[in-house]
């Protein structure tokens, strides 16, 4: 089943002579349970693509459907509830209460939503367990390293089970070590609890934790790689298509 509908997305910012088509006609699926990478060139559009399924631009052109809701549709109260139940952001800069702790922190979402939820604490446990966070429950944000800080924001990002989970260069503010930590976790919230994850990311390495990257260049769809058994396989691949998708030029091995 598609969670995600893209259909001949265009945007164009501002008007008459400063016209910028952002997005032009980009259209994609991604079934539930993927995890997918954003990739492309500076300016092809990553951001605006994320801006608009997070809700907060809106296309010139086009459709998303995310979890059979038409995004169009919604009018702004509308929005904000379907933000609140169906998508968990991950971003650069965690956006952790330092006053409250961690265990606060990750169930903040849960306490905005109206309804009662009888299995709170249990909820609490499964993500804390899958993100390991269990013995951190108690400390505040300011005790904990970045990559602490990251698993609690996206614990708090999936608590509420969202339809879809997107994450704009989640491992920026990390150290390599961290990083591959982190997407370790990611890795294994996709896999275990059947997330489903769209990440934009710069980088080949974050990306080949995925399992579909799709490049977009000028704002449409150039291609996709899809992994494999090996990540090792799949990052050369994703290597090779940035090479391509930027025009070439990418030196791989430097030789004297
Ligand atoms: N609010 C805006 N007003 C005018 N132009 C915009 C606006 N937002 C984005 N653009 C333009 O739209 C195009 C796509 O920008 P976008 O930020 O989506 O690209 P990107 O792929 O995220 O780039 P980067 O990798 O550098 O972050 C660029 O030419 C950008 O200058």
């Amino acid at each position: 089943m598609a969670i995600l509908e893209v259909s001949n997305l265009s945007k164009i910012f501002g008007q008459r002579h400063d016209r910028v088509r952002a997005l032009n006609d980009l259209s994609f699926q991604v079934a539930a349970g993927e995890f997918i990478g954003i990739m492309g060139p500076s300016g092809a559009g990553k951001s605006t693509l994320l801006n608009i399924l997070a809700t907060i631009e809106t296309p010139s052109t086009g459709k998303v459907k995310i979890a059979g809701y038409d995004l169009e549709a919604l009018n702004e109260s509308q929005q904000a509830a379907f933000r609140r139940d169906h998508l968990g952001f991950v971003f650069q800069d965690f956006n952790l209460l330092d006053d409250m702790t961690v265990a606060q922190n990750i169930l903040l979402p849960l306490t905005l939503q109206r309804q009662v939820q009888p299995d709170r604490a249990e909820r609490l446990r499964t993500v804390s367990q899958h993100l390991n966070l269990g013995p951190l429950l108690k400390a505040f944000p300011g005790e904990l390293s970045m990559g602490q800080r990251q698993r609690v924001a996206a614990a708090r990002a999936v608590i509420t089970q969202p339809s879809l989970l997107l994450a704009d260069e989640p491992t920026g503010s990390l150290d390599s070590l961290a990083a591959t930590d982190f997407l370790r976790y990611l890795q294994q919230l996709n896999q275990q609890e059947k997330t489903t994850i769209l990440m934009v990311t710069h980088d080949p390495f974050t990306a080949s934790f995925a399992s579909r990257i799709i490049f977009i260049k000028d704002g449409a769809f150039f291609a996709e790689v899809t992994r494999g058994k090996s990540r090792e396989q799949f990052f050369d691949r994703i290597i090779d298509m940035e090479a391509t998708v930027s025009g070439g030029g990418h030196a791989r091995v430097a030789t004297d």
